[in-house]
């Protein structure tokens, strides 16, 4: 990345220096300008579409609002349009958090639909709202003020400045928990959620975010043009070439826009000049859509970046395991009040007569189950009995039909998910959900734990984060792979990094979905030996497991689900001579085997 930097950095200079050295070429300067302006527009889109993965196909309409904005005050207002700018911008962040905070509330393809939509709306609106915008006439500015002999060069040098605050502030934006939380939501959003990223509020933000710089240069551009109208400014070719690219560069990647914005101009220069115009444009862009998903899915600065990577492959770095279990000092808890634990015994988790139905089959009935503080409890049954989705229930990741959910004094049925991440709910999957893309240290340090702004916008890895991690990753004897893509990792190491990722935030009760599938013997010692030790100092357990001897030997307390209901409950040792249980579940024939 640092090379990168220095590429830029260096690409920079040149670009600044070009107009010096070379005044009097005002074309290749304009071909240059207008590939800054792209590069912003494509940056920009990035925040949303590339690091949080919801893709905007109508996010030239911020460039149109940034436009319009600035034409009509500064007509208004008799003032020169460069003055007005930043209002291009605000208007554009505006109108993107009203909309983010309609649209952007469910997940998925919506979006995608309605960006689309708004475009057009805009451009209907422009039209039709002549008192203010003249309609199809569109406004006329005034002339740049400056001298002809200048020809375009102060727009030349906007529009770099304006690229180097939007690279510096996506740039920003990748480095801190609000960036790494976007990542995690395009990789996994259900998943982001129960580690505590506030979804809603992440994607709305980056939503605004990604529309700022590019209202504040359609501003600029209006200006340039001296002449706006509702075609021009509202056009869907406009976003079409955002889109392409992002995608050719690089989506998700700091550089990849800007690399394809100019790429996707000079191929626009040319159609213009060798092939006549726009028609053969959209032709043209049409086509390298289609090459670009075909054969370079994932952009251009990727794949040089992966073939570099295995030409040269970085150093593994090595992390002692911890000679012993390093247990961190809990956040002092309360001993009355908010936030006091409950009483040993007393019940941290209370399910009460929780009931989902799927269609026609109820997977969880009328089940009431509590999990008492300081206890490992075990969730057994047979394969679709509901264990795996009466803990979607009690972490959020599904609404409950009736019932009620109480954890830690208070109900929680009604909260999202990352609300009952914050409250101490902790939870690993049966099938790990890892955010693949991200480093192993990247994923142990991604869960937030609040949805303060302060902790949105800090670090991605602040303060102890760093020596947490290290230690948590030491623990599950994974230190070395810190640096390597989780997605890399065997099955059973994923396994034991969700673990990890999981303890980061110390959570009161954590809810571990088959910890033993998939892990090999001498690992299953460890994870039990870690969950021993937690459970020594304070955390709760509940347990989903079909390995019997380990549910036997770790827990405290067993429920067994079978159909959905709560068939027994009680010590290990009575449930398992429980003849509804025998029936149900382990069979008649059934001894306790060496695990
Ligand atoms: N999203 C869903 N849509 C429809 N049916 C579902 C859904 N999730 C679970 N089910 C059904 O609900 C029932 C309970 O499934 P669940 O995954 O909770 O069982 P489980 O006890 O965790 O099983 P296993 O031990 O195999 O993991 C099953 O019949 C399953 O097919």
């Amino acid at each position: 990345m640092k090379r990168a930097h220095l590429v830029a950095a260096a690409c920079l200079v040149v670009l600044l220096l070009y107009p010096v050295v070379n005044p009097w070429q005002p074309y290749p300067q304009g071909v240059l300008l207008l590939g800054f302006l792209l590069a912003v527009q494509a940056t920009s889109w990035n925040i949303i579409s590339g690091y949080a993965g919801y893709v905007s196909l109508g996010h030239s309409m911020f460039l149109g609002v940034g436009s319009y904005t600035v034409g009509i005050l500064a007509v208004a207002w008799g003032v020169n349009p460069l003055w007005v700018a930043p209002l291009g911008g605000v208007t554009a962040t505006v109108i993107a958090l009203l909309i983010g905070t309609v649209v952007l509330r469910t997940r998925g393809h919506a979006f995608v639909i309605i960006t689309i939509a708004m475009l057009l709306a805009a451009q209907i609106i422009a039209v039709n709202f002549r008192s203010l915008t003249h309609g199809s006439d569109g406004i006329t500015l005034e002339l740049p003020f400056w001298h002809r002999d200048f020809q375009n060069i102060p727009f030349y040098y906007a529009f770099l400045l304006l690229l180097v605050l939007t690279v510096l502030f996506s740039a920003w934006i990748r480095r801190t928990k609000f960036g790494t939380g976007l990542v995690a939501i395009r990789e996994d959003e259900g998943k982001a959620a129960t580690i505590g990223v506030d979804t809603t509020r992440f994607k709305v933000t980056a939503y605004a975010a990604s529309a700022f710089f590019i209202g504040m240069a359609g501003g600029v551009y209006a200006y340039y043009l001296t002449f706006i109208n509702p075609v021009g400014s509202f056009a869907i070719l406009g976003s079409v070439t955002i889109v392409l690219a992002a995608l050719a560069g690089g989506r998700g990647t700091l550089y990849g826009p800007v690399l394809g914005a100019f790429i996707v101009n000079l191929i626009s220069e040319a159609a213009t000049v060798y092939a006549g115009g726009v028609q053969s444009r959209v032709l043209l862009f049409g086509g390298a859509l289609v090459l670009v998903v075909l054969f370079l899915p994932k952009g251009i600065l990727p794949t040089v970046e992966a073939w570099w990577r295995r030409r040269n492959p970085a150093p593994v770095e090595y992390i002692e395991q911890p000679a012993a279990l390093a247990v961190r000092e809990r956040a002092p808890v309360p001993e009355s009040g908010e936030g006091a634990l409950p009483e040993p015994g007393e019940a941290l988790l209370s399910v009460r007569g929780v009931t989902r139905r799927f269609g026609g089959l109820t997977a969880v009935d009328e089940v009431s189950l509590d999990v008492r503080q300081g206890t490992i409890t075990g969730l057994i049954g047979p394969n679709g009995s509901g264990k795996t989705t009466l803990f979607n229930l009690v972490t959020g990741g599904l609404p409950a039909d009736s019932g009620e959910i109480w954890f830690d004094g208070r109900r929680v049925d009604g909260l999202r998910p990352w609300r009952r991440c914050h409250l101490g709910l902790g939870r690993s999957y049966q099938v790990t959900r890892l955010f693949k893309e991200m480093t192993v240290r990247e994923n142990v340090v991604a869960p937030l734990a609040d949805s303060r702004w302060r902790t949105m916008w800090s670090d991605a890895v602040r303060g102890h984060e760093a020596e947490r991690a290290r230690e948590l990753l030491g623990l599950v004897g994974l230190g070395r792979f810190a640096e390597q893509r989780a997605g890399a990792l065997s099955y059973g190491q994923q396994k034991l990094v969700e673990l990890a990722q999981v303890l980061m935030l110390e959570p009161k009760l954590i809810l571990l979905d088959e910890p033993a599938g998939g892990v090999n013997p001498s690992m299953l010692d460890r994870i039990t030996e870690v969950i021993r030790e937690l459970n020594a100092n304070g955390v709760t357990f509940l347990v989903v497991e079909h390995n019997i001897p380990l549910v036997l030997d770790l827990c405290d307390q067993v429920a067994v689900l079978a159909g959905g209901r709560v068939i027994a409950e009680g010590p290990p040792l009575s449930v398992r001579q429980d003849p509804a249980v025998l029936d149900a579940y382990l069979g008649h024939d059934w001894t306790p085997a060496v695990r």
